[in-house]
């Protein structure tokens, strides 16, 4: 077997958006000066897709939401001269290829979330082509369905919060993931509200169901040593990427603190990133999206590093690409959930563009032993709701 051909397209959302209400979300942009549109880059109302077709007329999916055109652009430029006309079996050599040919600028960011779609479009083949979901591929089933955990819950009327804590919570979610609105900018009245909010959620899911916290690297390494412990007597899972990816001695003098396990990870690329963050004792939970990491090929290897380190690995995102590899191994206990909802950050996007991905039911997620590869399709039912790009 071997690649024919390799198509990257952008699908870019035109839509109905919601538009983002209150302080919806900290991030980094919240201490640049003058700052207008904060959430601006981080909205994903675009995604690559990537079809790889092989000589005998299997179709591979991959897909990246980072940047989607630079992405593409990658794709068609760099990486799809280095897989075409090769086996797909051959997947590490592959990806040794591609992450190679492009070090010189590539290694992490949209390089290597380019990279993962094209890995993640040839893992599809191969479970396509030996008629198994991918999943068995990895190790096989590890549990018998997928805990997931609510996420959602930015940061709008206290009240609209807990109705929205409510509905989930009678849905049967045991876990639920919730934003801060404010930052170091917004001063003493910032930390009170960030306070509120949680109590509030509290309040209505009780100290039975996990909770956990996310400040999208909106926060600093003295504004998360102050909220540590404020924030302990609410019992937190976890405190999410309180600082900028980058700030990995922040990240481990956070987590040094034993006061609330930090998480983080879902904007670190590669096997190196993941083993500098395990080696620093960095994050107590490890947030990979195997859209970003490098690909299932990547995240495999990364899966087995946090098992030699006693590390949770529960992806980011959730998502087919992410449950194939939660479900293949012990080190991954849970997964995140991203529900179906109007399109608003962008979240959401991937219900419109494939068919196929798991629907939570009271708390879990199933993956099926007679799907084969990663289990997606292309949708077609919003299709005029898109502007597509080859
Ligand atoms: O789900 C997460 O962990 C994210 O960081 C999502 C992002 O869009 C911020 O809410
Ligand atoms: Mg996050």
């Amino acid at each position: 077997m071997k690649i024919k051909s390799v198509r990257a397209r952008v699908y870019e959302w035109k839509g109905k958006t919601v538009p983002p209400q209150g302080n919806f979300c900290s991030n980094a942009m919240d201490l640049v000066y003058s700052n207008t549109e904060s959430m601006s880059t981080f909205r994903f109302h675009s995604w690559t897709v990537v079809e790889i077709e092989t000589d005998d007329g299997i179709i591979g999916l991959g897909n990246v939401a980072l940047a989607p055109k630079v992405a593409k652009a990658i794709i068609d430029e760099y990486l799809a001269p280095l897989v075409i006309g090769q086996d797909p079996w051959d997947y590490e050599y592959l990806w040794q290829r591609m992450y190679r040919a492009t070090h010189a600028w590539g290694r992490k960011g949209v390089t290597m979330a380019a990279i993962s779609a094209v890995d993640l479009a040839i893992w599809d083949i191969l479970g396509k082509s030996v008629n198994k979901p991918v999943f068995k591929l990895l190790g096989g089933r590890t549990k018998e369905k997928i805990p997931c955990y609510y996420s959602k819950l930015y940061r709008t009327d206290l009240k609209d919060m807990q109705d929205e804590a409510q509905k989930f919570l009678d849905q049967g979610f045991k876990a639920f993931k919730m934003r801060f609105g404010y930052g170091p900018a917004h001063l003493q009245d910032g930390v009170r509200e960030n306070l509120k909010s949680v109590e509030a959620i509290r309040e209505v899911i009780g100290y039975d169901t996990d909770l956990m916290l996310e400040c999208y690297m909106g926060w600093n390494l003295e504004y998360a040593k102050r909220m540590l412990p404020k924030l302990a007597r609410f019992e937190p899972r976890w405190l999410e990427e309180p600082v900028i990816a980058d700030d990995i001695d922040g990240y481990a003098e956070l987590n040094a603190m034993n006061i609330i396990p930090i998480s983080g990870g879902e904007h670190e690329f590669s096997l190196y990133g993941f083993k500098q963050l395990l080696d620093r004792k960095a994050v107590s939970v490890v947030q990979y999206d195997t859209n970003r990491v490098g690909g299932i090929t990547a995240a495999h290897k990364i899966n087995a590093l946090c098992e030699a380190y006693s590390v949770p690995v529960i992806p980011h995102a959730g998502q087919m690409h992410n449950y194939h590899l939660t479900m293949s191994t012990l080190a991954s206990p849970m997964a995140e959930y991203f529900p179906i909802f109007d399109v608003e950050v962008g979240n959401e996007l991937f219900w419109y563009i494939f068919d196929g991905e798991p629907v939570a039911d009271n708390g879990f997620l199933q993956l099926r032993d007679d799907v084969p590869g990663l289990g997606l399709t292309l949708k077609t039912e919003y299709l005029d709701q898109f502007h597509i790009i080859e």
